[in-house]
C-alpha cells in the first residue's frame, strides 16, 4: 500500500511472499494451497507441514486459524512464526522433528485478507474488525467472522443482527465466503467418516488469554459438552497457560458469543479448541496496534505453549488420564 501504519506488519502480498519463500526453502515437509477466495477474490491460503507433505497419512490433524478479525495483526505474525518455527527447526530440535514426523500441521495464515488489507492501506490503523462483504440495505459493510459459525448462530444474544455493528452474525450461518471456505476445508478433513482434525488454535489480540468453548452458555457442562470432555478444554487449556503466562478460561466467564468458531469446532466436529487473545493484556499495551518491535518478543512466546498442544493432539483426553 502507498501508506502504512506500521511496516513491521506483514501485508497480504508480503504474506503470500513468505508463504512461497518457507515451502521453496522446505518442499519435503511444507505445501501451500489455495482453500477458496475472500469477498473480494483474495486467496485463502493454507500451509501444510508434515514429512511427507504431499501424502494423506493417517496421523492426527492440528489447525491453526489466524486473523478472523482484521485489526489483529499480531495473528498474522504469529502464523509466520509458526511456519518458520516447525521447518527451520525440522531435523535440528528433536522435539519439533518428532511433531512435524507425527502430526498434520495446517495453518491458516490470514482467513480475512480483505479486512487486514483495508485496515493497513492508510497511514494510520482504520481499527476494522470484519470483512469487507456489503450488507444490503445498509451503507455498514462487513461480517464478524467469527458470529457467522452455524453452530448455535445467533441462538442468546451473544452477537447483533444490526449490520452496522461490530459483531453483526451476517443474515445467515456461513454467509461469509471465509468462514464458509474455512467450514468447508474443517468438513473435508472427514475422512472415513472420522475427523482427522483432533486439536485447534484460532488466534486474536488482545488480552492474553485462553479460551475454551462454550460459549454461548455460561454452564461448564450442557448439551454437547460432557464433564470429561470439560475437563479435558480445561487441563489442556491450563497446560498451555503455565507456558505463556496467559489466562485460561471457558470463553463464556468473559461474555457470552453465539455463532463463534469454538463452538462449531466443538459442537459441530468434535475438535478439542482454542481461542488464544494474545499480547497486550490491555489497551495500555498498545490495544490492537502494539508497534511491531513487539512481534518476535510475543510470537515466541507462545511456541512451548503450541508445542504442548502438538504433543496431546493424539489424544487430548490424555491429559485428565482417560483414552476416551
Ligand atoms: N478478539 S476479540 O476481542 O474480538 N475476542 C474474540 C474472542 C472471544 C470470544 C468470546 C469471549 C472472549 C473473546 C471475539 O470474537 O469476541
Ligand atoms: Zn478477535
Amino acid at each position: 500500500p502507498l501508506a502504512d501504519p506500521d511496516p513491521g506488519y506483514t501485508g497480504y502480498a508480503e504474506l503470500v511472499g513468505v508463504i512461497d519463500e518457507v515451502v521453496a526453502a522446505h518442499p519435503d515437509i511444507a505445501a501451500r494451497s489455495v482453500i477458496g477466495r475472500s469477498h473480494e477474490g483474495r486467496d485463502l491460503l493454507a500451509v501444510k507441514i508434515s514429512d511427507n507433505v504431499d501424502v494423506d497419512e493417517d496421523q492426527p490433524e492440528v489447525l491453526f486459524v489466524h486473523a478472523q478479525h482484521a485489526r489483529e495483526h499480531l495473528t498474522v505474525e504469529m502464523a509466520v512464526h509458526l511456519m518458520r518455527l516447525l521447518t527451520d527447526g525440522y531435523g535440528g530440535d528433536p522435539r519439533i522433528t518428532d511433531l512435524v514426523d507425527d502430526r498434520e500441521i495446517w495453518i491458516l495464515p490470514n482467513v480475512n485478507p480483505d479486512g487486514s488489507e483495508y485496515d493497513m492501506a492508510g497511514s494510520t490503523w482504520r481499527n476494522w474488525r470484519k470483512n469487507r462483504q456489503p450488507n444490503e440495505g445498509s451503507s455498514s459493510p462487513g461480517t464478524d467472522l467469527n458470529r457467522n459459525w452455524a453452530y448455535e448462530w445467533g441462538c442468546c444474544g451473544g452477537s447483533s443482527g444490526n449490520p452496522s455493528s461490530i459483531t453483526y452474525r451476517g443474515p445467515a450461518p456461513e454467509s461469509a465466503p471465509e468462514v464458509r471456505v474455512v467450514a468447508d476445508f474443517v468438513r473435508g478433513r472427514v475422512v472415513g467418516g472420522e475427523q482427522q482434525i483432533t486439536t485447534a488454535i484460532d488466534f486474536h489480540t488482545y488480552s492474553e488469554l485462553i479460551l475454551w468453548p462454550f460459549g454461548h452458555t455460561y454452564d461448564d457442562v450442557t448439551n454437547g459438552m460432557t464433564r470429561e470432555e470439560y475437563d479435558t478444554h480445561a487441563a489442556l487449556g491450563e497446560h498451555m497457560a503455565e507456558a505463556n503466562g496467559y489466562t485460561p478460561q471457558q470463553s463464556s466467564d468473559l461474555y457470552v458469543t453465539d455463532g463463534s468458531i469454538n463452538d462449531w469446532l466443538w459442537g459441530d466436529q468434535r475438535i478439542v479448541n482454542f481461542t488464544y487473545e494474545m499480547y497486550p493484556r490491555s489497551a495500555a499495551g498498545g490495544g490492537f496496534y502494539p508497534p511491531s518491535s513487539v512481534i518476535e518478543r510475543e510470537t515466541a512466546r507462545n511456541e512451548e505453549a503450541v508445542l504442548r498442544l502438538l504433543d496431546y493432539a493424539d489424544c487430548p483426553y490424555r491429559i485428565i488420564g482417560e483414552e476416551a
